[in-house]
């Protein structure tokens, strides 16, 4: 009878403590007087996103909207509360000016188990400050001109065998082979080629189950670590591991002392320890220990981000100029200027090529691979005078941003020259992100969509298939910015020259 007691007790206790959670998570923005949408209990504002039917950037864009007149304005994830920021001068208070407050992403997407959970992307506090400074030294202007010539080497291979369109997996594959050169000097044989591209296309298969594993990861961590959810599948995260680790030791196997990005690996492995040092006296002043499972989850990183970001910008900025041929015209116009002022294609003649840069920011603006950052306050803080808890996450909707009239007006046409004399905020245009976390690919992204972009345009007269519906629609179970599989981009190939 006791028991029985006891058990009706305790059920009672624990609904009303999980009501007080559910009622306190749901009035975080009103005690702040932060306007949001009314949230519905445990789904908050993101109740349709267990629908599939939306991408996660669709409720940023929806409560950017609403309230115009705002600042910032407060949304519910499910049971987080988060704070979108609408005005660019917070944006660069919180990438920028109070950095140390809001440095790390947060929880986000990986388990303890994946292979990018140790990466510089989920890493926080100084193992990040070290790590990242150690592998800054792979983006170095001599770095970025010695990997040209391979990397223009293999865009010419691609455009060399004569396509008569051009999709996406023909880029995502391009990417890989550039990336495995330019950074860990490897050319894949052709014997293993196939078996990479199918598997590190489905690194980022979109499917509802992969979308609902990284949606729970991300904001029900501990639900998800007790159902074993996972990233991606176990198979791959294997498999990518197992090849990373086969070509950090086949370069200390072949004793070659290059100066990339898999040296830097090499090293960091073999000393075993990361210094961080003292900003003031640049002494040593704490050190921690590198394993091989760091050292690969910094080399699939790379992988990682340079695969499908990387072809979705080449993919996306040849879709935008296979709609305009005078951009197009514009284009080769440039390209011949300069390649005569310089003689042929080299690192200097691709960065003079100022409107390929600009049609490649432009499409950065209207189509970025990541539709937003996030961060977390790692202390108590307020900004603009509203207080926010530790944790408290914070979302910079940049896609939405990008394509305010407000900040670029008539924000659907795409329009180079809106880059040509550089733009009036630099925080409405923000597809690397800025400030001490900005994307480390950066350089080396742009470099090599600019370069594929002029063979492409040198050789072809680029047009957007029939087959491909307009306007485009984008796939709502996607990590990246992605087509939607129904619609997919096919652009048609005539050779000029
Ligand atoms: C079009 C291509 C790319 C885009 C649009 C892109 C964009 C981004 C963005 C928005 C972030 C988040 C920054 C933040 O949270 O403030 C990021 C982080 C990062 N990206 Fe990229 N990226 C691209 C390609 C690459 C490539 C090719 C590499 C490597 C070679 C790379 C390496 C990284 C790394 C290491 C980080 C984490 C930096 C840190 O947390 O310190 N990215 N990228």
């Amino acid at each position: 009878m006791l028991t029985l007691e006891l058990l009706t007790l305790a059920v009672v206790v624990g609904l009303i403590h999980f009501s007080i959670i559910i009622w306190k998570s749901m009035t975080y923005w009103k005690e702040r007087g932060v306007k949001h949408h009314t949230p519905v209990p445990i789904f908050g504002n993101f109740l349709s996103v267990i629908s599939f039917r939306k991408h996660f950037f669709h409720y940023y864009d929806k409560v950017y909207k609403a309230f115009p007149n705002e600042r910032m304005v407060g949304l519910y994830e499910f049971m987080t509360p988060t704070l979108v920021l609408r005005d660019t001068q917070l944006i660069e208070h919180v990438l920028i000016r109070e950095f140390s407050t809001f440095p790390d992403h947060g929880s986000f997407l990986f388990e303890p188990s994946s292979v990018m959970y140790d990466s510089i992307f989920n890493m926080s506090g100084i193992r990040w400050r070290a790590l990242r400074n150690k592998l800054l030294i792979t983006f170095t202007t001599g770095k970025m001109r010695s990997v040209f010539p391979s990397l223009s080497e293999s865009c010419l291979q691609l455009l060399n065998s004569n396509p008569k369109t051009l999709e996406r997996e023909m880029l995502s594959d391009l990417a890989i082979r550039t990336f495995m050169e330019s950074m860990f000097g490897t050319k894949i044989l052709k014997s293993a080629e196939a078996e990479i591209y199918t598997k590190a296309r489905k690194i980022f298969e979109p499917t509802w189950w992969r979308y609902t594993q990284q949606t729970l990861l991300t904001y029900f961590p501990k639900l998800a670590d007790f159902l074993h959810l996972t990233f991606m599948p176990k198979h791959l995260d294997n498999y990518f591991r197992s090849i990373m680790n086969t070509i950090l030791n086949q370069r200390v196997d072949s004793m070659e002392d290059r100066n990339d990005y898999a040296q830097v690996l090499v090293q960091m492995r073999e000393q075993k320890k990361l210094n961080i040092y003292n900003r003031e006296n640049k002494k040593v002043d704490q050190t921690f220990d590198v394993t091989n499972d760091l050292a690969i989850a910094q080399a699939f990183m790379f992988f990682f981000a340079g695969m499908d970001a990387t072809s979705l910008l080449m993919l996306y900025t040849a879709a935008n100029l296979a709609q305009s041929k005078n951009c197009q015209a514009k284009a080769r116009e440039e390209i011949k200027t300069v390649l005569h002022k310089y003689g042929g294609y080299s690192w200097e003649a691709v960065r003079d090529m100022k409107y390929i840069d600009s049609c490649v920011q432009e499409t950065l603006r209207m189509q970025p691979s990541l539709q937003f950052l996030n961060r977390v306050c790692d202390k108590d803080t307020s900004i603009d005078g509203v207080k926010l808890v530790k944790g408290t996450r914070i979302i910079i909707p940049i896609h939405t941003i990008q394509m305010d009239p407000k900040n670029f007006p008539n924000p659907e046409k795409f329009d180079p020259e809106r880059f040509m004399e550089g733009i009036n905020d630099k925080f409405a245009h923000l597809p690397f992100s800025d400030g001490p976390r900005v994307c480390l690919g950066k350089r080396f992204a742009t470099m090599e969509t600019t370069t594929f972009m002029a063979h492409l345009l040198e050789n072809f007269e680029l047009s957007l298939s029939p087959e491909t519906k307009l306007p485009l629609k984008y796939q709502p179970t996607a990590l990246f910015l992605t087509p939607k599989a129904t619609n997919p981009i096919k652009i048609d190939l005539k050779r000029i020259n």
